[in-house]
């Protein structure tokens, strides 16, 4: 999917085949086996992956997964878009992402642990503050990251935050960070609805996946106004048309680790609740749920993207033929973690804390610039959201590669 969005792109750039090929192609590629000694005393080999899409523009920065699915195809498609995100916001980064094919859900805190510090052990040689910045994704969460510090920096001798992104506040994470994937979504979502004139309070919206970024997606939402109609998680989904709790949701999903069976809402079909009539669905979990065999069934006015790779390219062949969705591509929609990862990173560099407020204005302000940015560009280029948002990235990235000048 990565590589077939580039070339569209990279056509419609009309991009040299030099800058084609070196813009495409990945710097480096990593892959470790991580042995995990379990709580049975057994030990079982793991393999992790980093990719480093490029260093041209900044360090690399993007997500750690805890998943199943990993593998190197997936983690180096995640880096290449990272690589988009960072240059359409305008981040002094290239792009990054690794992931351990595991299943976190099946492993106990001690166990990831011991699986952390291993990975952050074999990456000591390639990673540090200049060159390569984990966060959490899919499966890790700030205890992953302050692991990952704590290996580090023992190894390094000296506290070194700014290593990752998305610690705890304790190890100076940055106010804001933990919501504001999430924030981003719905404050996107809001300026789509206000694009399209129509009212934020009062709107449906539909969100798949409960994590770090649905739960704040539709935290905010509802703070917004927003009706959320419909929410579910890896185990099921639930719907109210009045509107669901999300706050009595999120304690309710802390402590059952699923939003179903959450007394609020009635159960309904996972599948069926994304063709749903909705003005904003929001994915917010897994890729390629938006498919050839759901896309021209979607109801919603408003595709606000906050998972990576959400929706196939032969999907957006059937949105973009269908032309009454507003696509807030991925790499907008979900640009408000990596943006608040930036700040916590520069915050760390010059050892001084941002508050919320000052975090999230930033971060509002970055938002609504690129937004713009994508939803002009697409219009007078007449081309889609997704095309559009690449264009802008790819182009910054490859002038940037022009400007350091071919092989030595
Ligand atoms: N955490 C972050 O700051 C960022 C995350 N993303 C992307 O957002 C997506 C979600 O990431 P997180 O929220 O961090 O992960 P998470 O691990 O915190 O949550 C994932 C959620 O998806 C749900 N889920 C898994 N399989 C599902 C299925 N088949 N149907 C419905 N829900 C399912 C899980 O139950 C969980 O609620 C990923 O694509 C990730 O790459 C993008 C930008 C930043
Ligand atoms: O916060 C970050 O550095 C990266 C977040 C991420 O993995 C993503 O935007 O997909």
């Amino acid at each position: 999917m990565a590589a077939e969005q580039f070339d569209k792109v990279a056509d419609f750039l009309d991009l040299s085949d030099e800058l084609r090929e070196r813009c495409k192609w990945p710097k480096r590629l990593i892959t470790v086996t991580v042995p995990v000694r379990r709580d049975d005393g057994s030990t079982e080999l793991y393999f992790g992956h980093r990719v480093q899409h490029h260093l041209t523009r900044g360090p690399v920065k993007g997500g750690l997964r805890y998943h199943p699915a990993v593998d190197l195809g997936e983690v180096a498609a995640l880096a290449m878009w990272m690589n988009w995100k960072c240059a359409l916001m305008d981040l002094p980064y290239g792009g990054g992402k690794g992931g351990i094919c595991c299943d976190p859900r099946n492993m106990s805190i001690a166990e990831l642990e011991r699986m952390t510090r291993r990975f952050t052990m074999e990456m000591i040689p390639f990673i540090g503050p200049e060159t390569d910045v984990m966060a959490p994704d899919m499966g890790t969460n700030e205890q992953t990251m302050a692991w990952i510090t704590d290996t580090y920096s023992t190894h390094a001798g000296h506290l070194e935050p700014a290593i990752v992104t998305g610690k705890p506040l304790t190890l100076q994470g940055s106010a804001g960070r933990t919501q504001a994937t999430g924030h981003g979504v719905a404050f996107l979502a809001s300026s789509a609805l206000n694009k399209l004139d129509l009212p934020v309070r009062g709107s449906t919206a539909i969100v798949q996946g409960f994590g770090n970024v649905g739960s704040h997606a539709a935290q905010t939402m509802a703070s917004y106004g927003m009706k959320v109609i419909g929410i579910s998680d890896v185990n099921g989904a639930i719907w109210n048309p009045e509107g669901i709790d999300v706050k009595a949701l999120k304690a309710y999903e802390i402590e059952h680790r699923t939003v179903v069976g959450f007394p609020g809402a009635e159960p309904v079909d996972p599948a069926k609740m994304l063709t749903e009539p909705c003005d904003v669905l929001a994915p917010c979990a897994l890729d390629r749920v938006i498919h050839g065999d759901n896309a021209g069934q979607l109801q919603c006015k408003i595709l606000a993207e906050g998972a990576n790779g959400p929706t196939t390219p032969e999907a957006d062949r059937i949105i973009d033929a269908r032309g009454d969705i507003f696509v807030i591509p991925d790499i907008l929609c979900n640009a408000g973690g990596v943006t608040v990862s930036y700040f916590e990173w520069v915050q760390n560099l010059q050892r001084f804390q941002w508050t919320e407020r000052e975090v999230i204005t930033k971060l509002e302000t970055r938002l609504h610039a690129s937004f713009e940015k994508v939803v002009g560009f697409a219009q007078r280029n007449n081309i889609s959201q997704r095309t559009a948002a690449q264009a802008i990235a790819i182009k910054t990235a490859a002038d940037a590669k022009a400007a350091r000048g071919m092989f030595p």
